[in-house]
């Protein structure tokens, strides 16, 4: 489960950012809309610990992310957060696999190469495994990247616009993919994005 209270941010004196507090239980999903610029990758990164705010907090699984230090906050991401970014963010020179194992190594667990083939299998790009992440095409990557988010079980996933490039048929496989994974292993399901076909699919949401 993850909710905020209050949340601010700032960027400068002329960019400041007050959010609506968001709550998503265990097995929940909420979309969070908003146009281009509203905020929307701020907010999940705050809601990911990725920033701190300004005031207000985060709490992850009833416990509030305040006070604590960045070893500390950057476990508790590791451990407990899954984020599927905008970008991937693949490290280049290691094989689809490796991308994978390195969630648990950051996570400080040991490397579950049955749980990566076992999501590969499930996300459908198991004959890729041991190539490199830009030998795949960007829908197959979209798929490396929610399966990288989902090797630590998280309680929360959050999805920074998971569809946006993708034609009608992939954004449809890329939403089951991700609620069905997410339900699961009974995560929080938090997808922010400006892509409007995502409206009918979600029941909870909050526009910025
Ligand atoms: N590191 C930064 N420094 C200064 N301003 C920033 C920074 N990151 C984002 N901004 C500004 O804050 C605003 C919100 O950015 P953000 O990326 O959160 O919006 P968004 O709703 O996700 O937009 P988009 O849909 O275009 O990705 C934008 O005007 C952006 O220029």
């Amino acid at each position: 489960m993850i909710t905020s209270h209050n949340l601010k941010f700032s960027y400068s004196a002329q960019k400041k950012f007050q959010f609506p507090d968001i709550s998503c239980g265990d097995r929940e999903t909420l979309l969070i809309l908003g146009q281009s610029g509203k905020g929307k990758t701020t907010l999940l990164h705050l809601l990911a610990l990725l920033l701190q705010p300004e005031s207000g907090e985060v709490i992850i699984g009833g416990r509030s992310i305040k006070h604590l230090s960045h070893e500390q906050i950057a476990l508790i991401r590791a451990k407990t957060i899954g984020i599927v970014y905008q970008r991937a963010h693949f490290v280049s020179a290691l094989s689809v696999i490796d991308n994978m194992l390195l969630s648990n190594f950051l996570a400080e667990k040991d490397q579950d190469r049955k749980r990566a083939i076992y999501l590969a299998n499930e996300l459908g790009f198991a004959e890729h495994l041991s190539k490199k992440t830009s030998q795949l095409s960007q829908g197959e990557q979209q798929r490396v990247s929610i399966a990288r988010a989902l090797m630590n079980d998280p309680n929360v996933i959050l999805a920074d616009e998971p569809t946006s490039s993708l034609d009608d048929l992939n954004c449809q496989r890329v939403i089951d993919l991700l609620k069905t994974q997410s339900a699961s292993i009974g995560a929080s399901l938090v997808v922010v994005t400006h892509d409007q076909r995502l409206k009918s699919e979600f029941s909870n949401q909050v526009i910025l």
